[in-house]
């Protein structure tokens, strides 16, 4: 699990490891890590150009630091400070190691070190720094600890920000490393131990083994029923594809059965293509709403009335208080999110963490925020980033899929949290499997799903 703490709790564990520790030793570790971080890139110190973009804080000290551990092995190091004052120690070990201060001509480098701000940054960026970024355009650059100029604890941009090749960050990840736009600007991220003793953190993001551990397998003495049944009512005359893909996203084979109970007018195109789905019945979870056009509003009443776990997707979602306080994962993307809390999609997607939390607590159910790093959001404010995925995934359809696989693991028993970040991970992983041979489609995403879970590792 990757797990993103908020600054107040690294300070905390700063400050707990920092009176046990020689002082500056936290910072030695730092610096060391992302000086081998930097030479890692480089391929090499010696001869290599190497420029600090140095603040006032910490953030400018593990540069500072790192700076002369890459001018001990030969590489030319210049520091440009972009404040009155700068790490004193910092600044001597630098000098001692032959680097330089000040001076600079910023298009000879081979690499630019963004030791401008980390978690101490508040505000925009101010002007002296804007204008070192612009000096530095174009150069390779390794961000100490968060990219400057983004918001550690929201992922939100707004200004002038440094756009990083690599992050190289310490003790543990930040909110801006996974979530949209601020985790654009981190290029990799390089996690640095340095030893902190972190809390429960309030957004994570799942990883193989987490899925694999999650993921439903069937035990020996299992049968269909027992490994959950699935319901889609999705589909209409109008829109006879979703019903085709929320049933192929269900029948991916998580679940022991799936049923499909829409629109008769899309039936025969469904049985002709999935012949294991069968008619309507009992089911442990519905999936409700893609390509649902009228039929919507019904078919959330019918689902919530039957009191199973349900994903409520595409045209339900403009039902979705029907299911409110129930065991429920809404799925909206950005414009769809923005219709259900009524702003605009642009305030959506400046701000996606506020606003997937802000839709969870409002609909009292798990919200799933759709996009690049899909956000899943628990009424209680606890978030899953969904790092998988591919920009081939930005296609009609995928979102029928994604529903589909979600009712499939909620089926299987997995709590909506679960299944909704479960489901997520696996969908972005298959569309990444799919499209290593080119651009797919979304059928493409649920053929892949088997292969995907026989990659996973065993828990
Ligand atoms: N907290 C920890 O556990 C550790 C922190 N370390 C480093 O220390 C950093 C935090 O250091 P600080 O608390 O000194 O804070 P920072 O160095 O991140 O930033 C604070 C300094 O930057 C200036 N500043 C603030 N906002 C600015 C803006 N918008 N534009 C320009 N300058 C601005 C302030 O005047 C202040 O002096 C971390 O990001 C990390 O790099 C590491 O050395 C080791 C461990
Ligand atoms: N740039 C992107 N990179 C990766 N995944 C993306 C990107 N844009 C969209 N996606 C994913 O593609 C899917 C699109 O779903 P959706 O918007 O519901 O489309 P549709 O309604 O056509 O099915 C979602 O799972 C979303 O997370
Ligand atoms: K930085």
């Amino acid at each position: 699990m990757i797990r993103a703490h908020t600054t107040p709790q690294v300070r905390a564990a700063e400050a707990d490891l920092l009176a046990r520790l020689p002082e500056g030793a936290l910072m030695q570790r730092a610096a060391t890590g992302l000086g081998y971080a930097v030479l890692d890139l480089l391929g090499a110190a010696y001869g290599r150009r190497v420029l600090l973009l140095v603040g006032s804080g910490d953030n400018g000290g593990d540069a500072l630091y790192a700076g002369a551990l890459l001018a001990r092995r030969g590489a030319q190091v210049e520091a440009w400070l972009l404040s009155s004052s700068a790490h004193e120690g910092g600044v001597a070990a630098l000098r001692a190691a032959g680097g330089r201060i000040g001076a600079v001509r910023p298009a000879e480098f081979d690499v630019v070190v963004d030791g401008i701000v980390g978690i101490g940054g508040r505000g925009r960026l101010r002007p002296g720094a804007v204008a070192a970024l612009e000096a530095v355009a174009g150069v390779p650059v390794v961000a100490v600890d968060t990219p400057s100029g983004v918001d550690v604890d929201t992922g939100e941009v707004d200004g002038p920000h440094v756009t990083a090749d690599v992050t190289v960050t310490f003790g543990t990840h930040k909110t801006c490393h996974l979530v949209d736009p601020a985790a654009q600007a981190c290029g990799a991220v390089h996690l640095v131990d340095i030893g902190l003793d972190l809390p429960e953190a309030p957004v994570e993001a799942l990883q193989a083994a987490d899925v694999a551990a999650l993921v439903p397998r069937p035990h020996l003495d299992d049968h269909k029923y027992t490994r959950g049944v699935v319901g889609v009512r999705a589909g209409s005359a109008a829109y006879p594809g979703a019903a085709l893909l929320s049933v192929a996203g269900a029948a991916c084979g998580l679940a022991g059965m799936v049923r499909y109970d829409g629109d008769p007018a899309a039936l025969d195109l469904v049985r002709a293509a999935h012949p294991e789905v069968v008619g309507p019945g009992r089911v442990q979870a519905w999936v409700v709403g893609s390509g649902s056009d009228t039929g919507a509003e019904d078919a959330v009443h019918r689902s919530v009335a039957d009191g199973v776990p349900l994903v409520v997707d595409a045209d339900a979602l403009a039902f979705a208080a029907l299911a409110r306080g129930r065991p429920a994962v809404l799925t909206p993307h950005a414009g769809e999110l923005a219709r259900m809390l009524d702003v605009d999609r642009a305030e959506v997607e400046a701000r996606w963490l506020e606003h997937a939390r802000l839709a969870a607590r409002r609909y009292d159910a798990v919200v799933l925020l759709k996009g690049r790093h899909t956000v899943v959001a628990r009424p209680d404010g606890r978030v899953r980033v969904t790092t998988t995925g591919t920009p081939w995934l930005a296609t009609a359809g995928a979102g029928d899929v994604l529903g589909g696989l979600i009712g499939s693991l909620l089926a299987a028993g997995l709590d909506p949290f679960a299944a909704a970040s479960v489901g997520s991970w696996l969908h972005g992983a298959a569309a990444t499997l799919a499209s290593r041979h080119g651009p797919i489609v979304a059928s493409d995403v649920a053929a892949a799903v088997p292969a995907l879970v026989a990659t996973l590792p065993t828990p």
